[in-house]
């Protein structure tokens, strides 16, 4: 945790270069923002849930450009529709923009832009395997899921969700930073017996070598400073601080479906090695609930008794 008087370091110069409406099957429009950055050419993205969650790059005015130009690149109020002229205001939803005159700066009307608010965010990195390729190796795929069902939600369970209002930053680290071709041969590797933390090691690379300062440049320049952060991993929570700009507020765990059902959810060896590593060698807090007794049937209540153990 960076203490609010030792210097810290500076984040890195992220630029929103565009931002499209994404209907989704699942329900919400959602709004993708492609960003540029001077720490790589990486195209990390953050996925928006609300239309009024802004950032201040793609809106600040640009020299010279058009209200075409501006509405091309995403840089507009409410919705798009055939033959709008004017990005900074929908007259058909009554809402308008307002701009520092001198700096072309986006200003911050409570009617327009989300701001001071605790918001659902997840800082999720890039897992092809997980995410596209049906993998049971890990639950990234699982969580990329759950993480966007839970911005659209008002509660699951006792999780409060974000009520169609957050940010998943998704960052392009793949392989904890070291790429998919490296994480195959991870792969290949676990196979061999090693555990996530060991096979990264005997390639030469550290177990986790993510840098989050895009993230936290992501969302402060979104407008983001109170984080509600959907995360197991204890260094993420650190990582999504940047005092006084961007605090984190609560950790909201995400436990494996596997855990809480006993068909949802992804059941295989791997997975149980991938979790248990996290837990064990990462220090995640992941616990699986402690169930005293199954349920026991009501037609044969001698249904034994079993335990869990906690991973
Ligand atoms: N090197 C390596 N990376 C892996 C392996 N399995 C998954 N990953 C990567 O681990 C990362 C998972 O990151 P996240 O899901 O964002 O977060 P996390 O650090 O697991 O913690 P949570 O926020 O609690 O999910 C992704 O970059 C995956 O590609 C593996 O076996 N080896
Ligand atoms: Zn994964």
């Amino acid at each position: 945790m960076t203490l609010s008087s030792e210097p810290q370091d500076p984040l890195p110069v992220v630029k929103c270069v565009a931002r499209a409406r994404i209907p989704t099957t699942t329900g919400p429009d959602i709004f993708l923002h492609l960003y540029a950055n001077d720490r790589d050419t990486k195209e990390h993205l953050a996925i928006v849930f609300g239309e009024d969650i802004r950032s201040r790059t793609l809106f600040q005015r640009r020299r010279g450009e058009t209200q075409q130009d501006r509405m091309v690149r995403g840089a507009y109020v409410g919705k798009l529709f055939p033959g709008r002229t004017m990005a900074d205001m929908d007259e058909n939803l009554g809402m308008s923009l307002k701009f520092d005159e001198t700096s072309g700066s986006l200003l911050v009307d409570p009617k327009t832009t989300w701001h001071n608010q605790d918001t659902l965010v997840r800082i999720h990195s890039e897992c092809y395997t997980g995410e596209t390729a049906w993998s049971a190796r890990c639950d990234c795929g699982e969580q990329f899921d759950h993480a966007g069902k839970l911005m659209g939600v008002e509660r699951e369970g006792d999780i409060i969700g974000g009520s169609g209002r957050g940010v998943i930053v998704y960052l392009r680290q793949e392989g904890r930073g070291i790429g998919l071709g490296e994480k195959l041969k991870a792969y290949n590797l676990q196979d061999l017996g090693a555990d996530t933390v060991q096979a990264n090691l005997m390639l030469q690379h550290p177990a986790d070598g993510r840098d989050f300062s895009l993230g936290r440049a992501i969302l402060i320049d979104l407008g983001i400073s109170n984080v509600r952060l959907l995360t197991n991993n204890p260094d993420k929570v650190l990582q999504a601080e940047y005092p006084p700009y961007l605090q984190c507020v609560e950790r909201v765990p995400m436990v494996p479906l596997s855990w809480t059902s006993d068909h949802d959810g992804i059941h295989s060896a791997e997975i149980e090695g991938y979790l248990r590593t996290k837990v064990e060698r990462m220090g995640h807090l992941l616990q699986r609930p402690l169930k005293l007794h199954s349920s026991v049937s009501k037609s044969n209540p001698s249904t034994k008794v079993t335990t869990h153990t906690l991973v």
